[in-house]
This record gives C-alpha cells, sequence and structure tokens, in this order.
C-alpha cells in the first residue's frame, strides 16, 4: 500500500507522542483513527500495524540508524529521528522508500552495517535489563518467545454464550464483511482474518461478542463453574474475564466484582450492561476490611493479579519501555500479599485461580510454590502455562487451579 502523506505525517507524530511515555500506545492510536475518520480499512490497517511496529522495535532501529544515544530511551526522538525509524523500518521490511526529503538519505546497506554489530537484546529490540533478567529465568527459551513476542497480535472474538452462538456472530460479521474462522479447541471463540469497524458492527453493540484474547480466554475456564455457584473475581479490572464467568455461570448465581480502582468497575457495569450480565455485582476495595468480610464465601476465586505484562507485550509493545526491573519486584511482592489475602475468601473444598498475564517464573509457578509451603491447607490441582514461541500461538498467560481442603 502508498501510504499518503497525511497518513505519514499522523504516523510521525503518534511516534513522537508514543516515545515520551507520557501516554499509552492504545490511547495515541484511538486518537489519530478518531481524528481520520476518511481512512480506509487499509490505511488504518497500516497505520495500526507500522506504529506498533516502530514502537516494538524502536531499541533495534535506532541502533541501525548509528543512533546510540536514543538505543536506550526513545524520549528524547525529534521529529526527523521519527522519519529516520519509519524510514528504517520501511527498508528494512524490504520495501521501497518514496521520494521525499525526510528520508533521502537512508540506505539499506548502512542500516544492515550497524546491525552487525548489535548485541543480541537490541536485535531482539528488549530493554537490556529485561533481556538479562528474563534469559536468567527462561534460559534458552527466552530467544523464541521474545521472537514470538515481536509478532503483531492477531484478533480474537469470544461469543457470548448468554446472548448468541458463534455461527450466528460468524454470518453477522460477514455481512459487514468481516472475516472470521473458528479456534480448534475453543468452542466460543473467533479469531478475525479479516479485520473491520468491530466495534461499530451491529452484533458488538448488542452484545453479542467482546474482543478477548483466546489465551486470556482460557482462564475463566480454569474455575470449573457451574451454574448457580458463588464467584468472586478479585482483580476484575474492566472486566474481561468477569464477562467470561457470568456467561459460565448462565447467568445463574453470583458473582462480586472487585477491583480497587473504581472506573474499571464503571466500565465494567457499562460492558456487563450490554453483555446482559446481570449476575455481576461490582464493588470497589477500599482497604482490607472489604476483603476479611468476604471470608469463606465464595466457591471459586478469581486472582488475575497486577503483574508485568510480559506475556502480552505482542499487543501492547509500549509496555516494556514502561517497565523497569524496580516495578516488577514491587508486583512480586504485591501478587503475593493478594494471593495470602485474598485466598481467604474461598470455602473449604472450593477452588481458586491464581492467573498473570505474565512469561516470568518469578510472577507464576515461583508464586504458587511459595504460597503452597506456606498454606498446607492448599493443594495445586492443576496448572496452564501459554507461553508465546514455545508452546502457544496467543498471548502469554499462566493459571494456577488451587483447591482449598478441610486439614481441621
Ligand atoms: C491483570 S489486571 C485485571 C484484568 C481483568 N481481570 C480482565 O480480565 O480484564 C489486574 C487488576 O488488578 C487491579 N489491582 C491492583 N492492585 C489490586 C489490589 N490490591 N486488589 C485488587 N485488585 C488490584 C488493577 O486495578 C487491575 O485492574
Amino acid at each position: 500500500m502508498t501510504a499518503p502523506r497525511q497518513l505519514l505525517e499522523s504516523l510521525n507524530s503518534a511516534l513522537l507522542q508514543a516515545s515520551t511515555l507520557e501516554q499509552y500506545a492504545d490511547k495515541v492510536v484511538q486518537q489519530h483513527l478518531q481524528a481520520n475518520l476518511a481512512w480506509t480499512v487499509e490505511q488504518r490497517a497500516y497505520f495500526v500495524t507500522t506504529l506498533y511496529d516502530l514502537i516494538r522495535y524502536s531499541r533495534k532501529l535506532c541502533w541501525g540508524l548509528g543512533r546510540r544515544d536514543l538505543v536506550d530511551s526513545v524520549t528524547g526522538l525529534n521529529s526527523d529521528d521519527a522519519w529516520h525509524m519509519w524510514g528504517a523500518y520501511t527498508l528494512l521490511s524490504g520495501q521501497t522508500l518514496p521520494e521525499i526529503p525526510e528520508v533521502s538519505a537512508l540506505n539499506i546497506a548502512n542500516i544492515e552495517n550497524e546491525l552487525a554489530s548489535a548485541p543480541e537484546d537490541v536485535l531482539l529490540s528488549m530493554p537490556a535489563w529485561l533481556d538479562e533478567r528474563a534469559r536468567k529465568e527462561l534460559s534458552t527459551e527466552w530467544h523464541k518467545i521474545a521472537n514470538a513476542l515481536n509478532k503483531p497480535a492477531e484478533h480474537f472474538i469470544r461469543v457470548n454464550s448468554l446472548k448468541s452462538d458463534v455461527v450466528s456472530v460468524q454470518e453477522s460479521l460477514r455481512k459487514e464483511q468481516i472475516a472470521t474462522v473458528p479456534v480448534d479447541g475453543l468452542p466460543n471463540t473467533l479469531k478475525v482474518e479479516q479485520m473491520g469497524y468491530l466495534f461499530r458492527t451491529d452484533a458488538f453493540q448488542k452484545g453479542h461478542f467482546e474482543m478477548q484474547d483466546a489465551g486470556s480466554q482460557q482462564i475463566a475456564s480454569l474455575l470449573d463453574i457451574k451454574p448457580g455457584m458463588k464467584v468472586v473475581d478479585a482483580c476484575a479490572g474492566a472486566g474481561g474475564k468477569s464477562l467470561h464467568i457470568a456467561a459460565l455461570l448462565e447467568n445463574k448465581g453470583r458473582l462480586l466484582s472487585l477491583d480497587i480502582h473504581q472506573y474499571k468497575l464503571d466500565t465494567l457495569k457499562k460492558r456487563a450492561k450490554r453483555a446482559g450480565s446481570h449476575v455481576i455485582e461490582t464493588r470497589l476495595i477500599q482497604n482490607s476490611k472489604t476483603i476479611k468480610r468476604q471470608k469463606e464465601k465464595f466457591d471459586r476465586v478469581l486472582l488475575d493479579v497486577p503483574c508485568s505484562g510480559t506475556g502480552i507485550l505482542r499487543r501492547n509493545p509500549d509496555a516494556k519501555w514502561h517497565l523497569n526491573e524496580q516495578n516488577i519486584d514491587d508486583l512480586i511482592v504485591l501478587q503475593k500479599d493478594i494471593l495470602q489475602r485474598y485466598s481467604q475468601m474461598c470455602c473449604v473444598g472450593g477452588k481458586l485461580v491464581y492467573a498473570t498475564c505474565s512469561i516470568l517464573p518469578s510472577e507464576n509457578g515461583q508464586q504458587v510454590q511459595a504460597f503452597l509451603a506456606n498454606n498446607p491447607n492448599w493443594t495445586l490441582e492443576d496448572e496452564l502455562s501459554l507461553v508465546p514461541g514455545v508452546n502457544s500461538e496467543y498471548d502469554g498467560f499462566y493459571g494456577a487451579v488451587l483447591v482449598k481442603n478441610d486439614i481441621s
């Protein structure tokens, strides 16, 4: 596709905005798409894919351009640098550059020559600290995982079984020129093959589906939910998994969705209304009493804890530039505290799922093992570890199913 000048200028300013790290890339994308409603579906796709790739590969591109001063932080990027990054990216993707002055000085031989001396973490375009930590935790698998995390994310739909079914959603989207295919082993999941304005479709407006990665869709299923159960989703956020749980409950029973941020719960409420999920009650966690009051009240507990998000870097490529090593260490302390305190909400004989969207064992299996060592009344029933590049084509997710036993 030959991108029009106006689109390239938008791309340039979007890259500058994202590089300040003052806004997350998805918000920058939303602003630009909203401001350019005349772009075709193809042009929108080019904008989003290219911006995300420029962010994803910024470290490698800066090295290739000989800009070692920008390799460790692109927060000092200016408009000329942003044009050069787009130019280098275009050449490295095997495409030709238009004859415009901003990129006329670039040539592929120079870029490849610079990259020949780049260290592994630069070629993977990962922050040096993350590369070092992941190598320690994941050994030789890290290389494969990092390459998989650098691929653009695919888009998946979870059909809302409270209101529709896979065949009807597929047919409804097909009428709006959006092509989808079923996903093996996941009965309510569709993969989007031909993108369109998904959120404007009739099926979306009527609550017949939600956008949710196929890996993420496997977490609520671990809870082994039966209609009528009492369930708590204690880190519910905007409700991706709460909506799935409500569907598994077939709207029978009770689902308490908790979070420390009211604005996320407000979004959850709107989504629940659209989805026809009547069993959801939201509650803000104001202090430790909110949790203590729910002691042993639930058959199922989901702890989808705050984490590094390293499993979903394909979807949020800028997250690696926002993170630092201290953040991960702090998150590990928080996860441990949430698992210890919030597990009290589970009744004896009940089950708890501890989940993250991280690929780091220190946030996953190691947390669970430490919990089991300190809590002999709990046992590990099952463990799901979806690791891009190793055993999964989807986002990276971890889920451990823990059972609370009576040892009195
Ligand atoms: C991984 S996100 C949850 C995503 C959500 N479950 C979904 O599927 O859309 C983690 C959530 O934990 C919340 N959180 C952070 N600290 C918390 C705490 N101490 N107790 C409960 N929730 C917390 C965050 O606000 C965030 O919404």
